[in-house]
């Protein structure tokens, strides 16, 4: 399980650390400046071959100090290092104060407005300005030094920043200000913070170990730390003695004549993530285009609120979808029945099933119960969420900033239900708090997801799971996952059409 931290825990872990007796702080920050450099010779390997040019910002914290020790690991290497420094070295942290008098020791330190004629002639950028103390954006006083560091981007300087770059928050990956700093490499130490998997990050992020043991020091966090995915197999397999109904029956409701097609690509991914049965259901106008368009899957007549009661008096029907291609009148009638159905434990509310309570978001919240899943992307979000979509939106002047996790929670605590939170990011909470990050970022990358009808097939995904018998929470993780799995495994050309039918690829990839 991958943890990733706030600030502030990131802080308490290290308080506990080294209130423990386990660690000091200056070996925690020799063990972080250590492995920048090594983070560095690993993603740049020439540069570890010959000595080269080095230029260190450090800013008036620890991660600065963090600055002071890399400066002394590349010069001890052999390389020709010239360091700058914002603020006043008097008023350095203890620790931080330490590693400025052993750089001091082997070469010059000078104010941080002579940087960047320096900057010009370098092979090597470390950024040691701000990490997880970042309080505020960067005033004008960091306009040259920003600039300068645009242009070492222009030309090609590696550039690595000491655990997130300067100016971004490390709680929401938002930049505070207009001088938020680009690294293609960012080093953070013990566990990867939140910001570096929210929003557009650029780069690349890499955790080091510093030496803390996480575990024996989370009893004082009153938030449990937010974790990437990470999905249980064995909730996928199927043993050899299962029956269909042993895997559930799931529904996924159909819109009129001409706007089935979103339904039946939920439908049919409903089937490949393994529900023993599919139906969809279609009004009868509608019918004869999806009789015509499916094999394995079945269909019922759902022509309206009264229909769909009646449809789900079959307890074997355990997990219902809602919203794709519904059109809003159709979903206002149908999602109050779904939600009260007595014998329907699942529900999945995607698009049009979100978007037909824009107007009434209080009246919807009043339904749901814990069985349901809400699988907003952006624009649905704020239409149901106006207030907590403004929160998130609002640029930030100070840190840490309101965040997509932050948001994410607040969603499922007011609904009462799981909320997936679509993006790269994919954000995903329940009530309670408990939150899991699905990122699409970095080497899991998967931008042809960004395709029509892709967010039909995760709701697919997810009544199948929630048909199975998963969990919602579980449900929602697994099917981001395996969605943005099976992205990556068909790669460039993807549409919404081939998810599925990647799927049992993926599977066997897995080892199903
Ligand atoms: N936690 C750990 O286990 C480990 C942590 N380590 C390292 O420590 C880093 C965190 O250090 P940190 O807490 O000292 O914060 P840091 O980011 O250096 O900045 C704080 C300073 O900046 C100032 N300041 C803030 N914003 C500003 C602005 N916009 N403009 C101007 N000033 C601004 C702020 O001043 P103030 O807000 O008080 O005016 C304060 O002086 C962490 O990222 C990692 O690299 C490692 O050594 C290994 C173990
Ligand atoms: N650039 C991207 N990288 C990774 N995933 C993406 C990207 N763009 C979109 N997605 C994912 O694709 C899906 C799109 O869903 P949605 O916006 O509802 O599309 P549609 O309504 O067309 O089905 C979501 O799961 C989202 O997380
Ligand atoms: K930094």
């Amino acid at each position: 399980m991958t943890e990733l931290l706030t600030a502030a825990q990131m802080r308490a872990i290290e308080q506990a650390a080294i209130e423990s007796g386990e660690v000091t702080g200056l070996e925690l920050m020799e063990r972080a400046g250590r492995g920048v450099v090594e983070a560095v010779f690993e993603e740049w390997p020439e540069l570890a071959e010959t000595s080269h040019r080095a230029v260190v910002l450090c800013g008036p914290g620890n991660n600065g100090g963090d600055g002071f020790v890399v400066a002394r690991l590349l010069k001890e290497w052999g390389w020709d290092v010239e360091v700058f420094l914002y603020g006043d070295p008097a008023r350095l942290p203890s620790d931080a104060r330490v590693n400025y008098e052993r750089w001091a020791a082997l070469g010059e330190v000078l104010p941080l407005s002579a940087a960047p004629s320096a900057m010009t002639e370098t092979d090597l950028l470390v950024d040691a300005l701000f990490g997880t103390g970042l309080g505020r954006g960067l005033s004008d006083e960091f306009q040259d030094v920003w600039d300068s560091h645009l242009d070492c981007i222009a030309d090609g300087v590696a550039i690595v920043a000491v655990d997130i770059a300067s100016g971004v928050c490390a709680d929401s990956g938002k930049e505070i200000g207009i001088y938020a700093f680009v690294a293609e490499l960012e080093v953070s130490f013990h566990r990867l913070k939140q910001g570096h998997v929210l929003g557009d990050r650029m780069g690349r992020a890499i955790v080091k170990d510093i030496g803390i043991n996480t575990w024996q020091h989370h009893g004082s966090q009153t938030c449990e730390p937010v974790t990437l995915v990470c999905i249980e197999e064995s909730s996928l397999f199927k043993t050899p003695f299962d029956h269909k109904y042993d895997h559930g029956h799931a529904l996924i409701l159909s819109g009129g004549a001409g706007k089935t097609g979103a339904a039946r690509l939920a439908a049919r991914a409903s089937l490949r993530i393994g529900a023993g049965l599919v139906t969809l259901g279609v009004p009868g106008a509608a019918q004869m285009e999806v009789a015509g368009q499916i094999t394995a899957l079945m269909l019922r007549r759902v022509e309206d609120g009264d229909g769909l009661a009646s449809v789900l008096e079959d307890e074997r029907l355990n997990a219902v979808c809602l919203g794709p291609g519904l059109g809003a009148e159709r979903a206002r009638e149908l999602v109050p029945m779904a939600v009260r159905a007595e014998h329907t434990p699942y529900i999945v509310l995607d698009a049009d099933a979100l978007t037909a309570f824009a107007e009434e978001p209080e009246a919807l919240f009043g339904m749901l119960h814990e069985g349901c899943v809400l699988t907003p992307h952006g624009g649905e979000f704020a239409r149901l969420f106006p207030d907590i979509a403004e929160k998130l939106k609002a640029v930030p002047t100070k840190g840490p900033a309101y965040s997509k996790v932050d948001a994410t929670r607040e969603a499922a605590a007011r609904a009462g239900c799981v909320v997936l939170f679509k993006g790269p990011d994919t954000v995903i909470a329940d009530p309670d708090g408990r939150c899991i990050i699905n990122s699409a970022q970095y080497e899991r990358a998967a931008p042809w997801l960004a395709t029509a009808g892709s967010g039909d097939v995760l709701a697919g995904f997810i009544t199948g799971l929630l048909a199975r018998g998963v969990a919602p929470m579980q449900a929602a993780e697994t099917a981001a996952w395996l969605h943005v799995e099976c992205a990556r495994s068909f790669g460039p050309g993807l549409i919404a059409e081939d998810l599925p039918e990647e799927l049992p690829k993926v599977f066997r990839d897995l080892g199903l």
